[in-house]
Formats: structure tokens, C-alpha cells, sequence
């Protein structure tokens, strides 16, 4: 790696041959452009200054700020935000000017910071102990299902907390310790105390490795008293400093069984993560998305910090060591992606004349006046005092009334209680508390399975993204592998810097990504599974508990003589029945959310299995028409029927209308889905394709292939961008059993799912796209309110073979292009999807899902 002018990293892969020829005109660089690069030798000091520093001020002027630590395991992350005592880090340096500027203002304000301080961790959602035996019920047990989930660093015996949106949209975590605080030393005391309680564990790369997300949030809550208006202003800041978990893969740590699994789910909070910052930076682009941050726990509380009102500053990590290439790379991109999230700019004006200052304006000021005037406040409580008057006289004017009519009804109301303390009564409360046990059970269990449905839904999700990143990949490699196959454009000479670059893609080794996406499907697939598995057991003892509950109802009332209470037993029992007929169909929804899910995504895959089968139709007729071969008339006629049924579009429409019925079928369906807009044949979208989609249809006919962008679909598992590049055969390659039949019900697909292995990579068929190929990154670089600093340390726990690290040559070229260049090798899947439960708050409503898949490079023909 290479630094220059402190704002490039220059990555050269260390795997590539300088001496190999046939690569000779390839280059090994690539390079990155952020907003500050620090070299190992960069000090904490300058790191701050260069980072942090500028945002205190508006924190203190009521503006959001957050600051993030991003790389993978032993980078230096956490010595970045906590550092140490001799050197202290982000937090105890941005808490200090935070308190130097605060006692500026004091004059004019009343301040008061509070602080909180969690980790977001992957936990055990179930142990068997955590079961408590009720009375004679038996104890169910539960192997352990890993979750996401957030505990007080401040106040660890609280245990685990929930999110909750507030009325305003922001999420507050229900529970936290917030501790009130005039200085900063006592901050640095309680986070270092703090930051010994988060979960660590030794991995071959960290001996002291954070396994969670540690999140500090400091709000500065000021007032100050307007002397000519007499209204109260009150402005709030909020700083979050965030040290997340390494972003490294299983391979890389060396991580096996309980690690390698929270790694896995980690990577999972992270993906979520990387989702969001990837459709940010979509944003006001030509491919708009829809940003997730439902996705994770850590997505859900960074939602300001991310997707509006913050100023924002990601500190990517990464490590010089030439072993560490991949793992850099991969976290160069990701910062290169976050870098691409923008602020709303005001439109008439140019992102290049905007400073610092101007990017805070633009960033919302949480300022709150106090509407009321003190006149107003006299007037109200005046109005009040009467109010309470009023009311005052009306309750003495009732008890008179009730004086002169007799005894005080409630204490005869207490001794008619007193009596009824019967043997009868005992007896029926006996009876009352068993069957609210059975039933509290029988609830428990129900959100269990929602919970694990939840979980299969998340999994499936998951799973599909990954298995589409890996049909990407086989996809560019059969194109790579056409490109080669062509010799007219050989023989023209006409080999395109493009086609060079498809070329390589066959020769090159498999992407990072794919791999990791291989690793993560097996890893997926077990877990689906075992949560299959846990269902199945589940439901069995749900099945149990009914038929136990059913006894009681039936038997209890012959226990009862009193006509009264066997009335209370049947309307408890009927409460119950239709309280849990409620969770049950709650469950039903979610099973069958995740049914339309796969379904789609089977869907999706025909698709493109579709119109590959009619690129393979199209060559075979040019070659048919080449060689003269005479067609037999039923094979023309066939031909015929199928040109016609393309023509008139009906499968396209079909799928649109299982799109727009699978949307409806979805409780609470969120997006605007304008069915006749989906259906109207003369729309643009659907009649016009994308652009190569007309195609010179054989037997002399033009047809239009439809088009089978569905933008505005909700469904789950929804390409936005397909690409009909998949071989022949391989849906039943690529997928994991689960999906590679009609769909059946999930528990019975998990469990028929052996584990996934890599497929033979089939570069036989290659075939031609008709979809455009999005470039994944805009070469237009707008005003960015997020910054990015890269941080490159020696590291301690690596043995480095060499330090790439070297000084580029001064170049004043504009950094896009190289950017762009760089841009083009890169490709990615998002897919995001919303998935809420049980756990996610009252209502188990379902959002609709989306997938949405990046395309990787653009393609000329
Ligand atoms: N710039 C630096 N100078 C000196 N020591 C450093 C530097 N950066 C990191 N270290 C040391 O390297 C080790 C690993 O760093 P640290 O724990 O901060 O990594 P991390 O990225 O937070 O890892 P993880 O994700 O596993 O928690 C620590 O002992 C830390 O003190």
C-alpha cells in the first residue's frame, strides 16, 4: 500500500505475478480516495484532530455527530476510540473539548450532559436454564439460538434492553442507564470500567478481540432563556461513538465453533450495516433504494447517525500486512461506499461550494423553542387552579350526598369480601392460577415460534443474498468466458479495455465475496436446520400443552359448585382461546411471509432461467440459419406459438400480477403499489424493456422481451435487476435444495437440505445479457457529510511479510477517474429485507421485504 498527499490508499495485490507477461498491461494498484489517510505512524492526537475535533462544536450547537471505528480484528479499532491511559483515545479527547466548550457557553446556558454506554452483542436467546419449571409443567428445553442482542455497559445486571421507536421516529432503548455528568475524567472512568465488561475473547488475530458493537451516546441538552421574546430555546446534541465488532471473515481469525458462529452473526449486524450505507449512497442517484435499517439492532439505533440528521465519520482500519490484502480491500470499499452517502443539499446550489460550516447548516439543528410566552404559561395554570377548584367542590358535595344516604358502600363492600374467603373461593383461585399457568405457557411457546419463524425468515433471506452473489459471479464468468469465444472481434482487433477485463474475470481467482458467501451459506443452512428442528419440537410440545389446557378446561368447572365462578372459568378460558388464536394467526402471516419469500425467489431465478433458455433459442437459430439446416414444420410452428406468447407479453404479465398479489396478500403492506400502473400494457417500463432488450427474434420477427425490472414490487425476495445470464441448469446447481424445487413448507425443506458445496463452475454456456448493468458507483462525487479517515497501523499481533505500504508518485489527476476504474472491478448484491416480531415491539406486523440486486459493471456491446 501506498500514501500519498494523506488522502489515497493504494492497495497492490500481492498475489499477482509482476513477472507474468500475459498480465503485463493489468494493473496490480488500486486505489482509494477518502478525506484523510493516516499512516502508522499518525498519532492519537492527529487522528482526533483531523477526525473528530470539528464536530464537538456542533454537538454543542444542538447538531448530531457520530464517529464509527470500521476494519477487521486487531486493526486497532478500539485503541483508536478508548486508546490508552498515556494515550488516550477518541472518547476521552472529544469528551474534553466537548466540556471545554460547554463551560464557554455557561453564561448564557444551562447545560446538562448525560452519557449511556452498550454493547450490541450476539447472545443466546434461549438457554435451558433460563426456563423456570412452573409447578409440575415440564421444563422444555432449547439448544441455543444465537440473537442480536443490546446490554447496558454502564448497569450490566439490567440485562437485555429493546429498541422502541418513539413518537417522533427515534429509537430509544427502554432501560438505559443514563449518568449525568460535569466532567470528563469521571466519563473516561465509567467507560474504561465500561469497556472491561464487554464481551471479549482471544482470536488468533486479537488477543483482547471485542466480539460486540460498543456504542457510546453523550446528549448535551442546553437551555437558554431568549430575554426580549421571554422564550425558552432548548437545543440537543447527540455524539455517538461507535467501536464495532471486527469485520473480518471466519478464515481470517482462524475461528472455530462458538466463534465462528458469532463471527458469522457479527458480520451479519455489520452486512446490515453495509446495506444501509450501500442504498445512502444510492441515494439521489438514477437508482434510489429503499434504506433498511430494520435490518439489525445496530442499524435500527445508528438511524440518525446514518440516514439523516448527523454528521458522520467512519475510521476504516485496516491492516499494512500483505497477508491481510483481502480483508483491506474489502474494508477500503465498504469506506468507499460510506463515503458516497450524502446529505440532502440544498438543489440550486453546487456540493463543491459547501465547507464544513455550510454541511452542519445543512445537517438539522435539534433545536426545540418553548412556543409559549410566560403570559400564556400565567394564563393556563390560572385557567388550571379553577379547573382543580371546580372539582374540588364537586367531590364534597358527593360525599355529603353519600352520607345522608347510609353506610360508606365501601365498607360493606370489604366485609362482603372478608366473608367470602371460603373454601369454595380458595379453591377457585387454586383453579384460576393453574390454568393462567397453562395458558401463560402455551403463549410463551407461540412467541417462541414466531420468534424462530422470524429467525427462518432471516436465515432464508440470508441465504438467498448469498446465493446470488455467487450467481453474479458464475454469471460474469460465462460472460468473460463468451467475450473469449468471439472470434470476429478478434480478429478485428477490437479487444475493448471491457473485454479485457471479462477475460480476466475468467482467469482471475474467485472473489472474497463469493467465498465468503460459499463459507456463509453452509453456515446458513445449518442454522436453518436447527431452527427447523427446534420448530418441529416446539410445536410438538405446543400440541401437548393444548391438550393438557383442554383437560383442565373441561375438568375444572366440575370442581367449582358456584354457578358464578364456573362463568369467570369460561370467559378466562375463552379470553385465552382467543388470545392465542390471535398469536396463532399472527404465526400463519409470518409463515407465510416466508413461504412468498422463497417463492419469489424462485420466481426470480425462472426468470432468468427464462431468458437465458431464449438466448440459447436465438443463437441456435443464427446457427440454424448459417449451416441452411432445413426446420420441420412443427418445430416452426412451435416456435411460432412461443414468439407469439412473447409478443403479446402474457408470462410477463402473469409474474406481474403474482407480484402484485403476493404485495396485497402482505398484512400492512407499506408501499404505494399502484396495481394498474403494474398492469397497464402501454406503460413504458413493461412495453419498452431495458435498453437491449429488443432483440432480432429468429424466423425475421422483432419482439421485445419484456422487461422484468420490478422497482416498485414489495415482495420479498426481488431482484430490481435481473440478469438473464444464468447457465442452463444451474437453478439446480447453484441453489440450495431448499429452493430448488416447487417450494414446499420451509420446516420440510430445511430438513431434506443437505449442506451446500461449492459448484463446478459451468463456463460452457455463456450467453448474452439484454439487461443493462448498472455501475455500482457514480463517478459524479457530491458534498458528502460523511467523512472518511483510513487508518493503517503496523500491526502488533500480525507478523507483516513486508510492508506494501509506499509513496505514489505527486499526481494531480482528477482522483474520480482512478476512482472510477477502480469502481468497475467491483461488484456487490444488497439485498434488504424487513423482518419484525415479536421481539420487535407490540404488533408482530409484517414489512414487506425487498431484494434488491446491484449489478456489478457496466457492459457495452
Ligand atoms: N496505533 C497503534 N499503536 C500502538 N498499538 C496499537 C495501535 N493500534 C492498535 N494497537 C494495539 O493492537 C492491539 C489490537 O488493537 P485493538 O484491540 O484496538 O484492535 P481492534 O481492531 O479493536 O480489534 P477487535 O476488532 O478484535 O476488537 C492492541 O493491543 C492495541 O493496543
Amino acid at each position: 500500500m501506498k500514501e500519498q498527499q494523506l488522502t489515497r490508499v493504494v492497495l497492490m495485490d500481492p498475489s499477482e505475478d509482476p513477472d507474468d507477461i500475459l498480465r503485463a498491461n493489468r494493473s496490480r494498484e488500486k486505489t482509494f480516495v477518502f478525506d484523510m489517510v493516516f499512516d502508522s505512524t499518525a498519532t492519537q492526537e492527529e487522528v482526533y484532530v483531523s477526525t473528530t475535533k470539528s464536530l464537538i462544536e456542533g454537538v454543542i450547537s444542538g447538531y448530531n455527530a457520530t464517529i464509527f471505528a470500521y476494519g477487521p480484528t486487531g486493526t486497532g479499532k478500539t485503541y483508536t476510540m478508548l486508546g490508552t491511559d498515556s494515550e488516550p483515545g477518541i472518547y476521552s479527547r472529544a469528551l474534553e473539548d466537548l466540556f471545554k466548550g460547554l463551560e464557554a457557553t455557561a453564561e448564557e446556558m444551562d447545560y446538562t450532559v448525560s452519557m449511556s454506554y452498550l454493547e450490541d452483542q450476539l447472545n443466546l436467546l434461549f438457554r435451558s436454564k433460563d426456563l423456570v419449571q412452573v409447578s409440575n409443567q415440564p421444563v422444555i428445553s432449547y439448544p441455543q439460538i444465537y440473537n442480536e442482542v443490546i446490554r447496558d455497559l454502564l448497569n450490566p445486571s439490567s440485562g437485555f434492553l429493546d429498541l422502541r421507536e418513539d413518537s417522533r421516529g427515534s429509537i430509544q432503548i427502554v432501560g438505559i442507564t443514563e449518568v449525568s455528568t460535569t466532567n470528563a475524567q469521571e466519563i473516561t472512568q465509567l467507560l474504561v470500567r465500561g469497556n472491561k465488561r464487554r464481551t471479549q475473547e482471544p482470536t488468533a488475530a486479537n488477543r483482547a478481540s471485542s466480539r460486540s458493537h460498543a456504542v457510546l451516546q453523550v446528549t448535551v441538552t442546553q437551555r437558554s432563556l431568549r430575554k426580549d421574546t421571554g422564550i425558552e430555546e432548548t437545543r440537543i446534541g447527540k455524539l455517538f461513538m461507535v467501536d464495532l465488532a471486527g469485520s473480518e471473515r471466519a478464515a481470517q481469525t482462524q475461528n472455530r465453533g462458538k466463534r465462528m458462529k458469532e463471527g458469522a452473526h457479527i458480520n451479519r449486524s455489520l452486512l446490515a450495516l453495509g446495506n444501509c450505507i450501500n442504498a445512502l449512497s444510492e441515494r439521489g442517484g438514477s437508482r434510489a433504494q429503499f434504506v433498511n435499517f430494520r435490518d439489525s439492532k445496530l442499524t435500527r439505533l445508528l438511524k440518525d447517525s446514518l440516514g439523516g440528521n448527523s454528521r458522520t465519520v467512519m475510521i476504516a482500519h485496516i491492516s499494512p500486512a500483505s497477508s491481510s490484502f483481502e480483508e483491506s480491500q474489502m474494508t477500503l470499499i465498504y469506506a468507499y461506499r460510506a463515503k458516497n452517502i450524502k446529505t440532502q443539499v440544498p438543489e440550486q446550489t453546487s456540493p463543491k461550494e459547501f465547507g464544513i460550516k455550510d454541511l452542519m447548516r445543512m445537517v438539522k439543528c435539534n433545536l426545540r423553542n418553548v412556543s409559549y410566552h410566560m403570559d400564556q404559561y400565567t394564563g393556563i395554570i390560572a385557567e388550571l387552579r379553577g379547573e382543580i377548584e371546580r372539582l374540588k367542590a364537586r367531590v364534597e358535595n358527593q360525599e355529603k350526598e353519600k352520607s345522608a344516604a347510609g353506610p360508606d358502600l365501601r365498607v360493606l363492600q370489604a366485609e362482603r369480601h372478608q366473608g367470602s374467603e371460603t373454601p369454595s373461593s380458595q379453591a377457585m383461585n387454586t383453579l384460576r392460577a393453574q390454568l393462567i399457568g397453562a395458558f401463560r405457557e402455551q403463549m410463551e411457546m407461540c412467541h417462541s415460534l414466531m420468534e424462530l419463524e422470524n429467525t427462518n425468515i432471516e436465515l432464508h433471506v440470508d441465504t438467498c443474498r448469498h446465493l446470488l452473489t455467487i450467481a453474479d459471479w458464475e454469471r460474469e464468468k460465462a460472460w468473460g468466458a463468451r467475450t473469449e469465444d468471439m472470434p470476429a472481434k478478434e480478429e478485428k482487433g477490437q479487444n475493448t479495455e471491457e473485454e479485457n477485463r471479462e477475460v480476466d474475470v475468467i482467469d482471475s481467482p474467485e472473489p472474497h465475496e463469493v467465498t465468503v458467501a460459499r463459507e456463509e451459506i453452509n453456515l446458513l443452512l445449518a442454522e436453518q436446520r436447527r431452527t427447523a428442528a427446534l420448530k418441529t419440537e416446539l410445536e410438538q410440545h405446543l400440541a401437548n400443552a393444548k391438550e393438557k389446557a383442554s383437560q383442565m378446561e373441561e375438568f375444572f368447572p366440575r370442581q367449582i359448585t358456584s354457578e358464578d365462578q364456573q362463568e369467570v372459568l369460561r370467559l378466562l378460558c375463552r379470553a385465552h382461546e382467543l388470545q392465542l388464536g390471535n398469536t396463532e394467526l399472527q404465526a400463519n402471516t409470518l409463515y407465510r411471509e416466508n413461504l412468498l419469500c422463497q417463492k419469489d425467489f424462485l420466481i426470480q431465478q425462472l426468470q432468468q432461467n427464462l431468458l437465458l433458455c431464449e438466448e440459447i433459442i436465438q443463437q441456435q437459430h443464427m446457427l440454424i440459419k448459417a449451416q441452411n439446416i432445413p426446420v420441420p414444420e412443427t418445430l416452426a410452428r412451435l416456435h411460432h406459438l412461443h414468439l407469439s406468447e412473447l409478443e403479446e407479453g402474457v408470462l410477463h404479465l402473469l409474474l406481474l400480477l403474482h407480484s402484485v398479489m403476493s404485495s396485497m396478500l402482505r398484512p400492512h403492506n407499506t408501499s404505494s403499489l399502484d396495481v394498474s400502473q403494474h398492469l397497464d400494457p402501454n406503460k413504458d417500463e413493461i412495453r419498452k424493456g431495458l435498453p437491449g432488450n429488443t432483440k432480432d427474434i429468429p424466423w425475421g420477427m422483432k419482439c421485445d422481451i419484456p422487461s422484468i425490472t420490478l422497482e416498485s414490487d414489495s415482495d420479498s425476495c426481488r431482484s430490481s435487476k435481473m440478469i438473464p445470464c444464468r447457465k442452463k441448469g444451474s437453478l439446480e446447481t447453484h441453489l440450495s435444495p431448499a429452493f430448488s424445487g416447487l417450494p414446499k413448507s420451509p420446516v420440510q425443506q430445511i430438513s431434506n437440505a443437505k449442506p451446500w458445496t461449492p459448484s463446478s463452475s459451468n463456463t460452457d454456456t455463456a450467453c448474452e445479457s439484454h439487461l443493462h448493468r448498472a455501475s455500482l458507483f457514480h463517478q459524479a462525487k457530491a458534498a458528502s457529510s460523511t467523512s472518511i479517515a483510513t487508518k493503517v497501523r503496523v500491526p502488533v499481533s500480525h507478523h507483516s511479510e513486508g510492508t506494501p505500504l509506499e509513496v505514489l508518485p505527486k499526481s494531480n489527476g482528477p482522483a474520480s477517474a482512478t476512482q472510477h476504474s477502480n469502481a468497475d472491478h467491483i461488484k456487490g448484491w444488497v439485498l434488504q429485507k424487513q423482518v419484525k416480531g415479536p421481539a420487535d415491539g407490540a404488533s408482530s406486523r409484517q414489512e414487506p421485504q425487498r431484494v434488491t440486486h446491484l449489478g456489478s459493471h457496466t457492459r457495452s456491446k
